[in-house]
């Protein structure tokens, strides 16, 4: 029985993914085979020996500790695009509530409640709650991924001019662009020439304070900035300054701290980007069927600190996590072969430091493999899926 272990909430119909004849799920067990997370905070976790990957049902990875993962080898997955639609649609209503005053002027009416004549002072009051259309103005959008490029597309068909800056776009990101949206290469052109800036890429320690005094010095004035993304990717101080200076009009964020709470004409939203039920159940049946080919069959796919390489095995896996450097390959298929063992099939892949050797193996393999390959310098882990 494999165990899984569930750190924040999951939607059932991912857990119901799971064939309960082969996995046991709950929030409290000790070593299990995966986990499953959302936003909790792994940094400080140790990991049992068993645990063999961690499925991030989301995009951000920045409550993993990916690198040490890779390390102790355990893959470390993520749900790329399964709950973009659901923070383009909370972008899409930041912009407005950015713009219209709509948070403050909602406030304003429930207030008004028990007072004689509500109607009366709702017409003679509306005025200072006006706002801008946010048609024919224009987006700025930095990072053009999964949300980025859906939340251009959406701003376009509501009339705006949008530009994007995204130095890593991929091809197949980019071929979902609406051809009208502009492309700049350089990220000053953004902050320059936008009404609003909305922000849509990973946090890292290199992405800390993307925007900061110096680039909130560069934008126009009346600025409205909108942060679905990392608050750390924002300098709340530096926004909550310019705010007060008249600077920028509206800060828009998904992320609590105690600079931004309260502030006038900061929106702090409760991390909610992600928050619909289909967001929910997307991630979370990505993220268990990954785990589950990967637990049964070795094969990874949307890992972001270990290769995607999956392959059709006519015999038996051995599936071995490594160092990505010379002779290692060479070294392992070595091992094998001095066991007396036929390599039929082999994928072999690499992501920065690390790599993943899957060689599909026929005959009667001895126990004595494991060992002989764990023992070549440079590999992490190695597993035999019968
Ligand atoms: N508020 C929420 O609930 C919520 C939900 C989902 C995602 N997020 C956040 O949004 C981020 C983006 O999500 P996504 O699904 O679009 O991810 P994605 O990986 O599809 O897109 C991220 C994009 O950012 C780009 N990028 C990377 N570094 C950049 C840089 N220095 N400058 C400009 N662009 C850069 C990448 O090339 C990529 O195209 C996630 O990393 C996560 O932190 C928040
Ligand atoms: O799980 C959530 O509610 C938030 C997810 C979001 O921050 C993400 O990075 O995907």
């Amino acid at each position: 029985m494999y165990k899984i272990q569930t750190l924040n909430k999951i939607s059932e119909i991912g857990t119901d993914v799971f064939d309960k004849s082969k996995y046991s799920i709950s929030d409290d067990c000790a070593n299990p085979e995966a986990i499953m997370v959302r936003s909790a905070k792994m940094h400080d976790m140790q990991f049992g020996d068993n645990l063999l990957a961690i499925a991030r049902a989301g995009a951000g990875v920045n409550n993993i500790p990916v690198e040490r993962c890779a390390q102790e080898g355990i893959c470390v997955f993520n749900t790329p695009g399964a709950n973009s639609n659901a923070v383009k649609e909370l972008a899409i209503c930041a912009l407005l509530l950015s713009s219209r005053k709509i948070v403050e002027a909602a406030s304003w009416a429930a207030s008004l409640k028990g007072t004689p004549d509500a109607p009366k002072t709702v017409e003679g009051g509306k005025s200072k709650f006006a706002g801008p259309e946010i048609a024919g103005k224009t987006l700025g959008i930095i990072g053009l991924g999964a949300i980025g490029g859906k939340i251009a597309n959406a701003a376009e068909a509501l009339g705006m001019k949008v530009i994007g800056y995204d130095p890593y776009l991929s091809i197949g990101a980019a071929l979902h662009l609406e051809p009208s949206v502009k492309i700049v290469t350089d990220i000053n052109e953004i902050y320059a020439n936008s009404d609003y800036i909305t922000i849509h890429m990973p946090y890292t320690p290199q992405t800390k304070n993307t925007i900061d005094t110096d680039q909130i010095a560069m934008m126009k004035d009346g600025v409205r900035l909108i942060n679905l993304a990392r608050g750390e990717l924002i300098n709340s101080e530096a926004v909550v300054k310019a705010i007060a200076d008249g600077k920028v009009a509206k800060y828009v964020t998904d992320f609590a701290d105690d600079v931004v709470l309260g502030v006038e004409n900061v929106i702090v939203l409760p991390h909610l980007g992600a928050s619909t039920p289909e967001s929910e159940d997307n991630c979370a049946v990505m993220a268990a069927e990954e785990l589950i080919d990967y637990i049964e069959n070795g094969n990874i796919k949307n890992s972001v600190n270990l290769p995607n390489a999956s392959m059709n095995a006519v015999g038996t896996k051995i599936c071995v996590i490594h160092k990505n450097v010379p002779t290692t390959i060479a070294s392992i298929t070595t091992a094998v072969g001095n066991e007396g063992i036929n390599i039929e099939n082999m994928v072999n892949a690499s992501k920065k430091d690390f790599a993943y050797t899957m060689l599909d193996v026929t005959g009667d393999v001895p126990p004595t493999v494991e060992g002989k390959i764990n023992a070549v310098d440079g590999v992490i882990r190695v597993r035999i899926i019968k």
